[in-house]
């Protein structure tokens, strides 16, 4: 049988949400390990003033692509640009495009969504549901489609606590949902949006399952694989170490803490972090499409792509981790010296959130007030309050993912596919993981330069003297405010002069005694 990247050699493969985090990573693979493939066709909005084409360049420049271009500089001829808004009708694909996609597409990469915890219903739909839809639709027409690979998550099905690889009935049939919130007015869709999505944390993990059935009901029509990872970070080889290019998930937090801003948030400590890198939810992606496309399975499969079942490691020990790294390799210009610590205590947490965030953002901000500059510390609080607030849900408890799928293909691919796409999360060294997703986000997301690690040990040492400094200035302010006002403080602070006193009279004598 051939091998995967044989299998890719001379296929057209279009990807949605390629310009994404994963989407960036499946592309880089394609290219780099499956040389021969013949174009990737990649459907792509123009954003933030940017044309598409201006966009994809950009991307294409990005350090990602470094072994890619080390191999092959013409790796850009590959990469076929198609706008796209996939909130709009049709997707907004110009029938010119949509004949040639119909006419050469062997397999479709479903990665576009919309992550956010916060986004409301309406749009969460059009993106997550709706666009998959008329995605399907249009996988329908391709004359030469052999698999079609959807992206999930693996907290679609959030609200159970054992996740099996299969599809659960929806919340609500997607079609009538989607009848329903068509006519509704914004403010009505805000009012009900709690009751609809229920026992889920938000919007997103609610139209990811309404995605899923969506994609099940077409599931008789093409050959379907669907991919469910659960909180994707940095990449652990490929293409090199510590790749990672956002906030989501975990990379926020850790830069928080990295910078000293985050000293608290709630988490179960003895709950498996279930974070899995992105090159091994990527290989597994490529894998499926391949297995997909040549097994042909009669139904749609499901591989839950997580680290939990197989390698668990838990959030306690993430918290050790990043502390120890960050203070080995420090971000530069820290706020304080890193020192987040994790409670599932809720009360603890308010009391740390009250003396180790607001209190010392109170002062900076005074002090910026005071040295003619805008207050900013409050605001950036603020901010991080609300981002960990969404993510307390998925680190305060775990779940348990059954991943058959997983070990089945593994089991499918020969010694070489199961090395050049290695899904082996057995393998995986978390506090080397661990380490290497740090600097990582130092390197790609915060473009900090290792050469300046000398500078920011030494930031950190300051910041330890203007802490001892500040400490000991205030016990002694506070201590003299006692004395001050209170008859049993004085003869407290008497008393244990006194017994200094006595303790080092007798040590002088001893030592006189000894000569
Ligand atoms: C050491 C302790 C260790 C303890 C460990 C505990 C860790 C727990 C982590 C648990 C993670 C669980 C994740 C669960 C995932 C489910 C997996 C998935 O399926 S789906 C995948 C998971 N999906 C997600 O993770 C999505 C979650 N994120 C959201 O929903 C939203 O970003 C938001 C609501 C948090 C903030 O909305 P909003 O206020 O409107 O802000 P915008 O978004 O518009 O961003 C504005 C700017 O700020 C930037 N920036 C953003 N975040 C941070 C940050 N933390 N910091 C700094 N900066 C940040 C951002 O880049 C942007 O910059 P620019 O472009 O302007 O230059
Ligand atoms: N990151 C994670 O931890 C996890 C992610 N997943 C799933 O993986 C997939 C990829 O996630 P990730 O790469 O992290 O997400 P990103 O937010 O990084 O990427 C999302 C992609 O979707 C595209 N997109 C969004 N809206 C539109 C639109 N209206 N029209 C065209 N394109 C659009 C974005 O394009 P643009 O650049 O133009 O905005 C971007 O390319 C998603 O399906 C997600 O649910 C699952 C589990 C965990």
């Amino acid at each position: 049988m051939a091998s995967i990247s044989e299998w890719y050699a001379g296929k057209n493969v279009l990807i949605t949400g390629a310009t994404g985090f994963m989407g960036k990573v499946l592309l880089e693979k394609l290219l780099r390990s499956c040389p021969d493939v013949n174009a990737l066709y990649i459907l792509v909005r123009p954003k933030a003033g940017q044309s598409m084409s201006e966009r994809v360049q950009d991307m294409m420049k990005c350090k990602l692509f470094d072994r890619v271009r080390e191999d092959n500089p013409d790796f850009h001829q590959k990469i076929i640009p198609i706008s796209s808004e996939l909130t709009q009708p049709g997707l907004a694909i110009s029938p010119e495009d949509v004949q040639t996609l119909t006419s050469c597409i062997n397999i479709v990469f479903h990665c576009a969504a919309t992550i956010r915890f916060d986004e409301p219903l309406k749009h969460a739909l059009q993106l997550n549901v709706i666009a998959t839809q008329q995605l399907l639709s249009l996988a329908q027409q391709m004359q030469h489609l052999q698999a079609f690979i959807h992206i999930s998550t693996a907290y679609a099905n959030c609200n159970r606590r054992h996740i099996d690889e299969v599809i659960y009935p929806p919340p609500v049939e997607p079609k009538k949902l989607i009848d329903s919130l068509e006519w509704m007015d914004d403010s009505i869709i805000r009012d009900i949006t709690p009751r609809l999505i229920g026992d889920r944390p938000n919007t997103y993990t609610y139209t990811k399952a309404l995605a899923e059935c969506v994609v099940q009901q077409e599931s008789s029509k093409l050959n379907i694989g669907i991919i469910r990872p659960s909180i994707v970070g940095a990449s652990w080889q490929e293409p090199f170490p510590g790749w990672i290019d956002n906030f989501n998930g975990p990379s926020g937090v850790f830069i928080a803490a990295g910078k000293g801003i985050l000293r608290t948030m709630r988490a179960s400590n003895d709950a498996v972090a279930d974070l899995i890198p992105v090159d091994v939810v990527i290989n597994l992606t490529l894998a499926a499409g391949w297995y997909t496309a040549v097994h042909r399975p009669k139904a749609a499969l499901v591989y839950n792509c997580t680290t939990g079942g197989i390698n668990p490691f838990h959030w306690g020990e993430i918290e050790h981790h990043v502390m120890s790294s960050f203070k080995r390799n420090p971000l530069e210009q820290a706020f304080r010296r890193p020192n987040a610590n994790i409670t599932s205590n809720y009360l603890i947490n308010q009391y740390w959130i009250l003396v180790s965030h607001k209190f010392p953002a109170l002062i900076y901000d005074l002090f910026l007030r005071l040295s003619g500059q805008k207050p900013q510390m409050m605001r950036i609080f603020n901010r991080l309050h609300k981002a960990i607030g969404l993510l307390e849900y998925f680190s305060s408890q775990d779940w348990e993912w059954n991943s058959e799928n997983m070990n089945m293909l593994m089991s499918q691919l020969s010694a070489d596919d199961r090395k050049t796409f290695n899904f082996d999360v057995r393998q995986l060294n978390w506090p080397e993981y661990i380490e290497n997703y740090c600097i990582g986000t130092k390197k790609y997301v915060l473009n900090e330069d290792m050469s300046d690690i000398p500078a920011a040990r030494q930031h950190l040492r300051k910041l330890r003297n203007i802490r001892y400094t500040f400490n000991t200035v205030l016990l002694v302010f506070i201590w003299r405010v006692f004395i001050a006002r209170s008859q049993m403080a004085r003869n407290i602070w008497y008393f244990v002069v006194s017994l200094c006193f006595k303790f080092l009279s007798y040590f002088r004598a001893s030592s006189t005694l000894t000569q």
